[in-house]
């Protein structure tokens, strides 16, 4: 304590404040720019059983079947996208056939085609952002389809022509709120880094979910099976945009918060297998969600004055499935104009896990703040995700769509 009550008076401590004030930003970070992508083989949502229990080559189970028809018909989803086509699962019978390993081949598809996506909302987003790729300071990308070292985040950095010095943040497997999360890090690192531009990648591919049903009881599966699309979201968050420059910030990120439902780690849990990742959301997922949201979002939005009172704010709620829009939507108490840009991204992409919340901030500034943000611009996204975690990122909308 001494030596510490010297060093806060002495010379060299106010030489290393004066380093560490100028080593920080003065504002906080934004979103300046966002970009997403699918690859090319749609799937309406309609034809989904017919096309699911076709290439899985179960045709027989008929029960089945037409359980996941009325699943996809209550799905409030029109189509996704997908990486995988009909013939990469001919050539591949390992993929759907439970008794065969996958893995290998899953992550040697994944090697290549989880970066390509990734590129191509990458390069979406800088295009918007105005600035060369060479202006990026630092990386986060985040993928549940593969394990790699070095990861996609390499190949990314490589495939834009990144310098080598460019810090790069890895994370896998964070599940459905991997898209906040990263935006998470990468408001640390903007506020912490004078100057830092920081690319976020979140990229996706059900390939490594994608398996047939163990048998006539397995709704789990289908569920999976029902939901989930592939789609990857890149954002560009900065503090201090130069006034006059190129750069405009879409929304200021103001604060962030992460918990975890009490007692819910079993509700939504995966992990690698030879088959691929094993991610099974129990059925009382959304009740958990809706019993314990709003209290989380007191806990968290309580201090800065937001809590109650939600329709004043604007909404990019994860759209994990409809049920759960539905619960977070009826629990809030939100005006229906306030959940539609989620309920817009799961019917046109369905749930692509992390990246969602991406395309839903970008659906909000595309809708150019007619529906759903206030007066004052306020609003948050709300990650959901294994844990269960609830994320919020309190963002303000500048006007800048
Ligand atoms: C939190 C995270 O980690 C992030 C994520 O985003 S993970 C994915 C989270 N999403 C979900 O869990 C989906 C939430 N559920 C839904 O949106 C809706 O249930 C649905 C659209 C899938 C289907 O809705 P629905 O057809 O109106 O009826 P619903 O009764 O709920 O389900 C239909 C059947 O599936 C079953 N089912 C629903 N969820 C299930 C689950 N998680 N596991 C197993 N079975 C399930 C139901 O028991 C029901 O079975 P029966 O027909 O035999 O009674």
């Amino acid at each position: 304590m001494v030596l510490l009550g010297n060093l806060t008076a002495s010379p060299a401590a106010t030489g290393i404040r004066q380093i560490r004030q100028a080593q920080r930003a003065d504002g906080p970070a934004s979103v300046l720019a966002i970009g997403t992508a699918n690859p090319a083989n749609c799937v309406r949502q309609d034809d989904y059983a017919d096309y699911y229990f076709g290439v899985i080559n179960r045709e027989h189970l008929t029960k089945l079947k037409s359980k996941l028809h009325r699943i996809c018909k209550s799905s409030a989803i029109n189509k996704r996208y997908f990486h995988h086509t009909e013939e990469m699962l001919r050539d591949h019978p390992e993929l759907i056939d439970r008794t065969l390993p996958s893995l290998d081949t899953r992550m040697a598809i994944a090697a290549t085609a989880v970066p390509e996506l990734a590129v191509a909302a990458a390069t979406k987003a800088i295009a918007e952002w105005g600035r060369p790729a060479t202006d990026v300071t630092h990386l986060v990308v985040s993928t549940y389809c593969g394990a790699h070292m070095p990861g996609a985040d390499l190949r990314l950095a490589s495939l834009l022509g990144l310098a080598p010095s460019v810090p790069r943040t890895m994370l896998y497997l964070n599940g459905c709120n991997s898209g906040s999360t990263a935006l998470r890090v990468a408001k640390d690192i903007a506020e912490n880094n004078r100057g830092a531009r920081v690319l976020v990648v979140c990229a996706e591919l059900t390939l490594i979910l994608l398996r047939a049903p163990e048998d006539e009881a397995d709704k789990a599966t289908l569920i999976m099976q029902a939901l989930f699309g592939d789609g990857a979201g890149a954002v560009i968050v900065g503090a201090d945009a130069n006034r006059g420059s190129v750069e405009r910030p879409i929304f200021e990120m103001v604060a962030t918060s992460q918990t975890v439902i009490p007692e819910s780690e079993h509700a939504a849990a995966g992990r690698l297998s030879e088959n691929g990742l094993l991610f099974r959301p129990a059925v009382e997922m959304t009740t958990l969600i809706r019993e314990n949201v709003e209290q989380c979002l007191v806990d968290a939005l309580g201090p800065l004055g937001l809590s109650g009172g939600w329709n004043r704010l604007f909404w990019a709620v994860h759209p994990g499935g409809r049920a759960i829009l539905d619960g977070v939507e009826a629990v809030l108490r939100l005006d229906p104009e306030k959940l539609a840009a989620s309920r817009h991204v799961l019917s046109e992409f369905g749930n692509m896990s992390g990246p969602t919340v991406i395309f839903v901030l970008d659906e909000i500034r595309r809708r150019q703040g007619e529906h759903g943000v206030g007066r004052d611009g306020l609003g948050v996204l709300l990650g959901l995700g294994p844990g269960i975690s609830i994320e919020t990122i309190v963002l303000h909308a500048t006007g800048n769509y």
